[in-house]
């Protein structure tokens, strides 16, 4: 069984590695989206793999290193592609959270990827 958490922040970036006049490399904001996904079993007694607030208090104070902050600042998302993001979310939550299955991180309504370690 999986369960999932999503969450928004809100966050500017750009891209250092992209080719010139690449419309990344400018500074630039998304509502990032983000889906945690946990897998394991069901607990007979309580119904849940773990409370969707057990997901949620994890993610908190990793939230609050990105939500409203320029991504490139963070130590480990100087280069802060989707890719590196969904890498570094998984590596703060997966020892806090070891039923973590799957990090989805969405820039646009469009566009995302999703990193399953
Ligand atoms: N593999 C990746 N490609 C791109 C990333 C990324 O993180 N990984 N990031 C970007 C940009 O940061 C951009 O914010 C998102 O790109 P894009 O989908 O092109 O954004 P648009 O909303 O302009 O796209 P539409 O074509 O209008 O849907 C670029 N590439
Ligand atoms: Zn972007």
């Amino acid at each position: 069984m999986k369960i999932y958490k999503d969450f928004t922040f809100e966050a500017a970036h750009q891209l250092p590695n992209v080719p010139e006049g690449h419309k990344c490399g400018r500074l630039h904001g998304h509502s990032f989206k983000v889906r945690l996904t946990v897998e394991g079993d069901v607990d007979p007694h309580t119904g849940w793999i773990i409370d969707f607030a057990d997901i949620k208090g994890v993610f908190k104070p990793i939230y609050n290193r990105l939500d409203h902050h320029y991504l490139n600042d963070i130590e480990g998302l100087e280069n802060p592609t989707s890719e590196v993001i969904a890498e570094w979310i998984w590596n703060q939550v997966k020892p806090e959270l070891p039923l973590l299955a799957e990090v989805e991180v969405k820039e646009t309504c469009t566009c995302g990827c999703i990193y399953r370690g």
